[in-house]
């Protein structure tokens, strides 16, 4: 799914009203019906709801809704900023509010209004926000944030932009966010996204032929996009259909590490999987993933990379920092020119030894977490200036770059970028990423392109952990109950 900037959604609206064509007020109308419906399905029937309505469009939304919901019968008030200019639409929605339901200038509101039972529904700001927050609405979402009722915010909490990148020093604290059609960027970082609470997107109608010709450079990997990358299982195959993959690393302490990579390569369907790994490696391995077979690549410690004939290669897990395993990452890179994954203790090497770089085959894939990315490309003040810089790099060197995050961004080096929906904080474990190489590298081996690879691949480790949470919880998640979890993912897929 597209994600729009803060322009392209005004001129999705507009372009909605002129050529649907619609009248603004009526997909107001759609914007506040689609939130009763959420809030009359997602609420308890006895709650009563307080909406804080803004002088724009946002606010106009939140005045059409009390209107919906009071005339299911539910008890609400309105909250509004009478010492301001109203927006047309809002206007009108002001006036058609029913004589039942009470309107409070925001200077008088005081919490003493609000009981347990009161969902509170945030429609002060949404898309137009331009400047900090001023008064009466600062101490008011101050007052808000300090309650523990629940907090619905009407397309984004008040306060944040949807790009991220002109926040109010102060914002609400959602627990749900109903979004209007389109998730926003500012929902998947971490120093923002903490403030949405769990995202919904409302269908508000908007004009197909301009959501399929916007072009853009962020899109959400969603289950449409996964189900057009993968590939179903032909019935009339063999193992040569799909590809032989190895992943290289463990050395002695470490061995772990590459025996989830290898399990996990077998589990996502790699026709043939290796496990170039230090004879320490050995029995461990014929133990514990029978179907993989053993390149002796040292005896504790990495030495040297065999090459194994039209193999896919996936490279970190465990590989040990050493010079020696450095000078055998050295001498592979410099024979081999498809793309590869590079991870963990391969991409430490290279900030030591930038000029590694160079040697990695184009269209490539790392797969750093923040610091890992950190320590190779410099350090960043936030997740948001993390991402332009790894769009810069990226490109610079031809590479795709998986930054692993709670919604991992895969940014191409094309310059688009995909923000990942799937997983959850039980991943955030040692072992997750050696399972994450594990999937790539098998995806690699089965002729997927290494855009499709990383997108899709990051999508199963989520959907993985998902499913996997079913029989345990997010504290007790192992990097192995992930690999189990696998099958349930393509089940899913077929269906
Ligand atoms: N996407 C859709 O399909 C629909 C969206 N709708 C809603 O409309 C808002 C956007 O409305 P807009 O009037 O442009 O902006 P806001 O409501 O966010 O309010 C901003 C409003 O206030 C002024 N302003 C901006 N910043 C400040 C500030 N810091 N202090 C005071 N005043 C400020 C600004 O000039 C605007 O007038 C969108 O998010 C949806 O909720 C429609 O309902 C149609 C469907
Ligand atoms: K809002």
């Amino acid at each position: 799914m597209k994600i729009l900037n803060v322009n392209q959604l005004r001129e999705c609206d507009q372009f909605t009203i002129k050529n649907k064509p619609i009248f603004s007020i009526n997909l107001m109308e759609k914007a506040a019906s689609e939130s009763c419906q959420w809030l009359l399905k997602n609420a308890n029937p006895s709650d009563d709801f307080i909406i804080f309505c803004g002088n724009g469009n946002n606010g106009g939304d939140g005045l059409a809704l009390a209107r919906l919901l009071a005339q299911n019968n539910r008890k609400v008030k309105v909250v509004v900023n009478y010492g301001k200019k109203f927006s047309k639409d809002a206007v009108t929605n002001l006036q058609r509010i029913p004589e039942t339901v009470p309107i409070i200038d925001a200077s008088d509101f005081t919490r003493g209004i609000i009981r347990n039972s009161t969902v509170i529904v945030d429609a002060i700001f949404g898309i137009g926000l331009n400047k900090n927050i001023g008064q009466p609405w600062e101490n008011v979402i101050t007052e808000i944030n300090n309650l523990s009722n629940r907090v619905v915010s009407l397309d984004l909490p008040s306060g944040l932009s949807p790009d991220g990148d002109k926040d109010s020093s102060i914002h609400v604290k959602a627990n749900d966010t109903l979004s209007f059609h389109f998730y926003k960027k500012t929902f998947f970082h971490s120093e923002t996204g903490i403030n949405c609470g769990r995202i919904h997107v409302l269908d508000v109608d908007l004009s197909a032929t301009y959501i399929n010709e916007v072009v853009v450079s962020s899109f959400v990997a969603d289950d449409a996009e996964v189900k057009r990358i993968y590939k179903a299982r032909p019935e009339f195959s063999h193992k040569g259909h799909f590809g032989k993959a190895v992943v290289v690393g463990g050395s002695y302490g470490k061995t772990g590490a590459i025996l989830l990579a290898g399990r996990v390569c077998a589990r996502v369907g790699a026709g043939l999987t290796f496990i170039s790994a230090p004879e320490c490696a050995y029995s461990a391995s014929l133990m514990q993933v029978p179907e993989a077979m053993f390149e002796f690549a040292g005896a504790r410690e990495i030495e040297a990379i065999n090459v194994i004939e039209d193999g896919e290669y996936g490279i970190g897990p465990g590989f040990g920092r050493t010079e020696t395993a450095r000078l055998a990452l050295e001498n592979f890179l410099r024979g081999h020119s498809r793309p590869i994954l590079l991870d963990a203790d391969a991409l430490t090497l290279f900030s030591s030894h930038f000029n590694l770089l160079s040697w990695v085959p184009k269209d490539s894939i790392l797969t750093p977490h923040p610091k890992e990315f950190d320590r190779l490309f410099g350090a960043s003040p936030n997740s948001f200036a993390r991402l332009e810089l790894a769009k810069e790099m990226a490109k610079k060197h031809q590479l795709n770059i998986v930054l692993k995050d709670h919604h991992t961004q895969i940014v191409l080096h094309t310059g688009e970028v995909y923000y990942n929906v799937t997983g959850n904080s039980g991943l955030a474990k040692g072992g997750s990423g050696d399972v994450l190489t594990g999937i790539i590298t098998s995806l690699l081996a089965q002729k997927y392109s290494p855009k499709e690879a990383a997108i899709f691949g990051v999508w199963i480790h989520g959907k993985a952990a998902d499913l996997a949470l079913k029989g345990q919880s997010k504290e007790s998640l192992l990097a192995s109950d992930v690999i189990e979890s696998v099958g349930k993912v393509f089940n899913y897929l077929s269906k």
